[in-house]
Parts: C-alpha cells; sequence; structure tokens
C-alpha cells in the first residue's frame, strides 16, 4: 500500500513501472522521495526481486541514505544494487572481468592514485614536469579515453609492450598515454574512465553476457539524471535494451556538474530519444516556504537555456510578522560578516533552534578557513562535511610545517617537510637520521645538518633543502609573517611544485592560508612574531573533528546536492565568488546561476545570502553577486539599506564585464591534445593543451617552451596525430 502522502503525479510516477518514464521536476518536489517509494512499491506491492533493480544515485552517500530510507519502509532486505554507476561497474568487473583476463582482485584507482601513478611515468620516461603539467596530462589521457576503443591495449597488451609503446613514441602525449596505461597495466589498475570503458567493453563484446545483464535488470532508475555525463547515460540505455523500464528523475536547472560531462540537454532529450515514454512533471515545492521559492524561482529565470519546472509552494508561511525568509547582509569586510554570521546563529540558537539546524555554503573549499575560525572562536560547534577541515588540509599542515622549520625545527614539522616536495628521503634514510639524533641527542634537522656533508645524505636534493631552511632561518627573525611565509615557500621549492602538479586546489588553499596569515597581520599586536601565528594556528586545527554532539554542517554547494536543512546561510554571494571569477562564457554563467539557485532551494525555513565588499578594510573590492541584483526584491530583506550610489556602480561594472563573457555557446575546439599542428611562424608541433576559451597551448619543435595561442590563431592541423 503506497502511503497517502504522495501527490497524484508523485502516485503516477510511482505506480508507472513499465516502459520509459522521465520525471522532471523543481528543487524540493520530492524526486527522491518518489525514486524510493518506487522501488518499495516494485519490491512490497509487485514482489519484484531486489536482485532485478538497479537503483543508480549520484554519490556513495545518496546510495547509503536511500538505502536507509528503503529499509525503514520495508525491513531487512539485499540492497547492494543501489549504487552509483561507478560502484555498478566495479562490481560489473568484479563478476565478468574474467571474460577479458581481468583478476578479480583488480584495483581501484582514485583521483590521488592518479597523481602518484603520473610520478612514476613522469619519471620512468624522462617527461619534464614543465612541459605538461599533471592536470594537462590527465586531460590528455582522457581524450584517448574517450571512448572504449583503448581497452583492448589496457587489457591484452603486456606491460613491457606498452612500456615499449611509451618508449618509441616520439611525442610526449602518446608518451604520457602509453605510459600511464603502463603503470596501470601492471597493477591492473582501473580509473573512473576504465571502469566504465571496459564495462562497455565487454558489453559489446560478449553477447551472452550482455543479454544475461539486460535481462536480470529489469527495473533501471536513475536518481539526479541532469548530471549524468553521455557515457552513462548511455550505459543505462544499452542495460535497459531488453526490458525497457528506465526511470529517470532530474532536474535540468540543477544540473552542476557539467566540467565532468554533463549537460541539462541530455535530460531534455530523454521523452523523445526513448519511444513511449511517459513523462511526469512535479510542480509543487513541498521544502521551502514562498518566499524562498519565490526567490529562487525569480533567480533561474534568469537561464535561456532551460524547460521551466521550478515549482510551487506548498507550505505555508504561518508568521505574517516575517514576510519574507530570505535575508541578504552586505558588510564592509570579511570579518564584520563573521561578525555578523555569528551573532545571527547565537541569536536564532538562543530561539531554540539546534546547532544542527544550520547550515553554511560555499561556492570554493577554501571558502571554509573564514568560517571555521569565527565558529571556534565563539564556541559554536561544526563539522566540515565535504572533504576535510581547512587546517587539517595537506598542503596546509605542511605549509604550517614549513614555518614551524623556521621556529622550532622539531621532529614532527621535519619529517612533515623534508620529503615534500619529493627529495628522495625515503624510510632507510629516516632509520639512519634518527639514529645518529639518538645518539647525539639532536633533533632530526639539527643531526641532518651536522652529517648533510655524509653519506647517504650527501645528496643533491637535500642539500638543497638545508640550504634553503638555513637561508630562510638567517632572514627570518624581525620580518612579518607573510615575508617569511613566501620565502620558505619559494625557497623551498614546496609551492612551484605544486604549480607545477597542476593540483589547483592545493594551491588555492595556500592562497587562502596567505589571507589567514594577512588577517593575523592586521590584528596582532606583532605581526612579526612566528610563534603567535602557529599557536593562533594550532587552536583551529585542534578543534577539528572533536565535535560529537549537535553541529552544524559546512559544505560547498556541490556536496549540499539533494539536501535540505532548515536554516541556510550561503557564505561568499558575490561577483568573483558565486559567479566564479573564472566565468567566461553564457554557458557558464548559467550554470553559475544553477550552482547559486541549488544554494538556495536547499533551505527550508529560512535563506540568508551574504556579502563582504573586501577581505580586509583596503583589500581588493568586491561587488555583490550579480544574482542579488537578478532575484525579485521583494522577497528579499536587506539587513541594512545598501549605501548611496552602491547599486548604481555595482550595476554599472557588472554590465562592462557582461560584455567580456563570448556570447556564442562554448564549442567543442577543433584541435585536441595530442594533434599535430603547423603554424606559418613557429613551425610543426604537438597540441598540449585546449582551454575552455579556445586558447591552445602547443610544443613546436623549433621553440624552447611551450606557446599558448589565442583561438582562431592560424594552425593547419596535421596528419598522424594521436589515435
Ligand atoms: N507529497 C509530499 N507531502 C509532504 N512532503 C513531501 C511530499 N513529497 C516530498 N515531501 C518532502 O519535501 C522535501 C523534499 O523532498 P525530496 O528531497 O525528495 O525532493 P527532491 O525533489 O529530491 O529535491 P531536490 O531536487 O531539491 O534535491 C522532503 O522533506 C520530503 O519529505
Amino acid at each position: 500500500m503506497l502511503p497517502e502522502t504522495l501527490s497524484p503525479a508523485q502516485r503516477e510516477a510511482v505506480e508507472t513501472t513499465e516502459g520509459p518514464v522521465c520525471v522532471i521536476a523543481g528543487p524540493g518536489a520530492g524526486k527522491t522521495r518518489t525514486l524510493t517509494h518506487r522501488y518499495v512499491y516494485l519490491v512490497r506491492d509487485l514482489g519484484v526481486n531486489p536482485q532485478n533493480i538497479l537503483c543508480v544515485t549520484f554519490t556513495n552517500k545518496a546510495a547509503q541514505e536511500m538505502k536507509a530510507r528503503i529499509r525503514a519502509m520495508t525491513g531487512d532486505l539485499d540492497l547492494g544494487q543501489i549504487c552509483t554507476f561507478h560502484a555498478f561497474c566495479v562490481r560489473f568487473l568484479r563478476d565478468e572481468g574474467y571474460a577479458v583476463g581481468i583478476p578479480k582482485d583488480f584495483v581501484v584507482i582514485d583521483e590521488d592514485d592518479e597523481a602518484d601513478l603520473l610520478a612514476e611515468v613522469y619519471e620512468t620516461f624522462a617527461i619534464p614536469g614543465n612541459l605538461l603539467k599533471f592536470s594537462a596530462a590527465m586531460d590528455v589521457i582522457g581524450n584517448f579515453k574517450d571512448d572504449s576503443n583503448y581497452v583492448k591495449d589496457l587489457v591484452s597488451t603486456s606491460p613491457e609492450a606498452l612500456r615499449a609503446k611509451a618508449l618509441a613514441s616520439p611525442d610526449i602525449s602518446k608518451k604520457v598515454f602509453y605510459g600511464y596505461l603502463w603503470s596501470e597495466r601492471k597493477i591492473f589498475g582501473f580509473d573512473f574512465d576504465d571502469v566504465i570503458w571496459t564495462t562497455f567493453y565487454i558489453l559489446d563484446h560478449f553477447e551472452s553476457v550482455r543479454r544475461r545483464w539486460q535481462e536480470r535488470l529489469q527495473y533501471i532508475m536513475v536518481d539526479e539524471y541532469q548530471d549524468v555525463s553521455n557515457d552513462q547515460a548511455a550505459l543505462a540505455n544499452l542495460l535497459s535494451e531488453v526490458n525497457k523500464n528506465l526511470f529517470v528523475v532530474g532536474d535540468p536547472d540543477q544540473t552542476i556538474y557539467t566540467w565532468r560531462g554533463s549537460s541539462p540537454a541530455i535530460m531534455l532529450r530523454f521523452p523523445k530519444s526513448h519511444p513511449h515514454c511517459r513523462t511526469v512533471r512535479l510542480l509543487e515545492n513541498y521544502r521551502s516556504l514562498p518566499s524562498i521559492v519565490l526567490a529562487a524561482n525569480s533567480l533561474i529565470s534568469h537561464n535561456r537555456d532551460r524547460f521551466p519546472v521550478a515549482g510551487r509552494p506548498v507550505r505555508a508561511d504561518s508568521d505574517p510578522a516575517r514576510p519574507t525568509r530570505v535575508v541578504y547582509d552586505g558588510e564592509k569586510t570579511e570579518k564584520e560578516a563573521l561578525a555578523w554570521l555569528v551573532k545571527s546563529l547565537g541569536y536564532l540558537h538562543g530561539r531554540g533552534r539546534g546547532w544542527e539546524e544550520f547550515a553554511v555554503l560555499y561556492r570554493t573549499r577554501q571558502s571554509s578557513r573564514a568560517v571555521e575560525e569565527a565558529l571556534v572562536k565563539a564556541g559554536i560547534p561544526y563539522r566540515v562535511w565535504s572533504g576535510v577541515a581547512f587546517y587539517a588540509r595537506r598542503e596546509v599542515k605542511d605549509a604550517l610545517c614549513y614555518i614551524r622549520m623556521m621556529t622550532r625545527a622539531d621532529d614532527a614539522a621535519f619529517m612533515r617537510t623534508v620529503n615534500a616536495p619529493k627529495r628522495g628521503f625515503g624510510p632507510k634514510k629516516a632509520e639512519a637520521l634518527k639514529a645518529i639524533a639518538r645518539a647525539e641527542g639532536a633533533t632530526l634537522y639539527e643531526a641532518l645538518l651536522g652529517h648533510i656533508g655524509e653519506k647517504p645524505f650527501a645528496t643533491k636534493p637535500l642539500r638543497a633543502y638545508v640550504e634553503a631552511m638555513e637561508k630562510c632561518r638567517a632572514a627570518a627573525p624581525g620580518r612579518r609573517v607573510s615575508d617569511v611565509f613566501n620565502m620558505v615557500m619559494a625557497e623551498s621549492g614546496y609551492e612551484a611544485a605544486l604549480q607545477l602538479s597542476g593540483e589547483d586546489e592545493r594551491l588555492n588553499n595556500i592562497a587562502e592560508l596567505r589571507q589567514a596569515i594577512a588577517q593575523y597581520e592586521s590584528d596582532a599586536d606583532n605581526p612579526d612574531s612566528l610563534s603567535e601565528f602557529l599557536q593562533r594556528a594550532s587552536v583551529f586545527a585542534e578543534d577539528i573533528g572533536e565535535q560529537k554532539g549537535p553541529a552544524m554542517k559546512l559544505m560547498t554547494i556541490h556536496a549540499a546536492k539533494g539536501l535540505e536543512f532548515p536554516v541556510v546561510y550561503v557564505w561568499g554571494f558575490s561577483e568573483g565568488i558565486l559567479p566564479s571569477a573564472r566565468t567566461s562564457t553564457v554557458e557558464e554563467m548559467e550554470e553559475e546561476r544553477r550552482v547559486a539557485y541549488v544554494a538556495m532551494t536547499r533551505a527550508k525555513d529560512l535563506l540568508v545570502l551574504m556579502h563582504a565588499q573586501g577581505t580586509t578594510e583596503g583589500s581588493a573590492f568586491r561587488y555583490p553577486s550579480r544574482f542579488f541584483f537578478e532575484l525579485d526584491r521583494s522577497q528579499l530583506r536587506l539587513v541594512r539599506p545598501l549605501a548611496e550610489g552602491e547599486e548604481e556602480a555595482a550595476r554599472e561594472a557588472l554590465a562592462y564585464k557582461e560584455r567580456f563573457l563570448t556570447g556564442e555557446p562554448e564549442k567543442k575546439s577543433w584541435l585536441a591534445p595530442g594533434d599535430r599542428v603547423r603554424h606559418k611562424v613557429f613551425g610543426e608541433g604537438e597540441v598540449l593543451q585546449v582551454e575552455k576559451n579556445g586558447a591552445v597551448s602547443i610544443r613546436f619543435e623549433k621553440l624552447a617552451t611551450p606557446r599558448t595561442l589565442m583561438a582562431g590563431a592560424p594552425l593547419e592541423k596535421l596528419d598522424g596525430g594521436r589515435g
């Protein structure tokens, strides 16, 4: 029996079990709830075996939550096939991989492992890091892996043959690609792309396997369909070819992963590309109070490429004294904004809201630093949901330990820094150094200083480390923390190594740490006291993860997808943050607007949008987000009126910036990494990277370093590139 609380449209979606079904609905319309009930309906009311249902979720966390909800309704069932596409493919390969010689215990490679494999490839095949950043190398590899043709090489070519292919490849793209396949093949490692393409490969080449899975999976359901990529959509189509019971739910206005290959168009095409598809629209919003729904609708209506399903509010606002539940707070500095945030939290908590009812959402991970510090100071319990708390991040810890090398040079700081970046200081050298330090009653760093001329320490990289530390230590006294920090980051080569590896997020965190230092210098009595700064940072670090009881949640907007909270603060509702400063096309701006829309629609009872003009007094100036000006102002309550002229100045600046957005929807470049090209002056070369704006980075044979040329540069494509 279905619960009474399903609306007629939700009920239709649940009960239409046969044939393709596409449920398009706005935020809070009950998509996830409908999907969960449909699963229960199939199993409990129609007697379908869970083994015959595949239910695909966007994240592992969402799969766990869905299982918990279904178990609450059905009792203990084997729900093994509620999982992500990636997890499904991994399971498929463990069962079927033997067909192409893959052992059951093959290794699943995650993003961190990818960097390790690449490091090995660069070393083995002598590829200089300054020629191709890791991120560009991953693009090159991704380009070769854009269909299942390469899988034969991965599964049936021997490691020796792959190595030989890499060595023999004159161009760098093929060298990197075959080198990477070699490093994967050696350990039977499969990364994200390999897992799905190998699944396709087996389904394509082994008809009996394909038929078995197509018959077994009688019902396939996909949640968050707006964010599937083309290959995931194709896999769902292929698997549902026999039974045709493919059920997808999503909201094209919430597509926020186009950088991973999703597109609102995939969902909008679904009804046409699936004959006899039943399309169901859920038009109510059960989650948010009316002003939140209306404000969010007014924002998303500025996107031109859409299929409007933004909902009608169902909940009634019972408090006539508060006409709107969307609050905007714009402050001069980040410090003032944080003070207001803490005050607002305290006020609402005092009126009975538990800490667990609040969430702070931000566009980029590094934004959590300032909020975390303010919460620690105010004694408000919080947990960072997406990823790791700021002061626990690897690069932040490394950088702080470099500063500690300038003060105490203790063993822990030494061990963290000596091999970051890699300087060939492995366990053997560590043991040898520890023995010396013990015998001499010295710290590890003192021991290294004393024995740097002797074996096994007299290596070039270790000498360079000691020289850099000594140089900085000598120069540090009396200097501002920021100067010392910049010096040690440069001299140690740490920041340059991060730049080479192309790990942008880690670099952003280092930049954010600079902000923390700047903040310290503007507040502290002793802006040159390294130990005082370190002590302050350690207070924040100690608090991480200690909260046991109810706590606020801090997360990126991307991580908040699919979730809801009674009170939501969107931190950094500022131009250059949301939308991100990197936005350069109209399409990207639409995606940023969808990100803001996802953030706003997570709120049930109260939504607060927060902006600060600058990090500190006198720092670079920010305007409020353009999205603020797009909102229906009648749904908004401003904490304070805008300053005179503020709005005009902001609108003028935004209109000016708008002209730089390229009007054309982003076109796929006619060039790809690996292509051979000729330029009339620079001669022949190989494409290394193609930027979103069409700029191409090329290694010309005649030139010492790669060149980046603008879109439309006079290039001729030659045969004999990748492939
Ligand atoms: N028919 C209904 N009656 C009452 N409450 C409902 C109904 N349908 C959904 N809800 C409630 O509305 C909220 C939103 O539901 P759900 O999370 O399933 O929405 P969604 O469409 O998946 O949202 P989003 O796309 O924004 O993540 C939940 O708290 C859910 O319990």
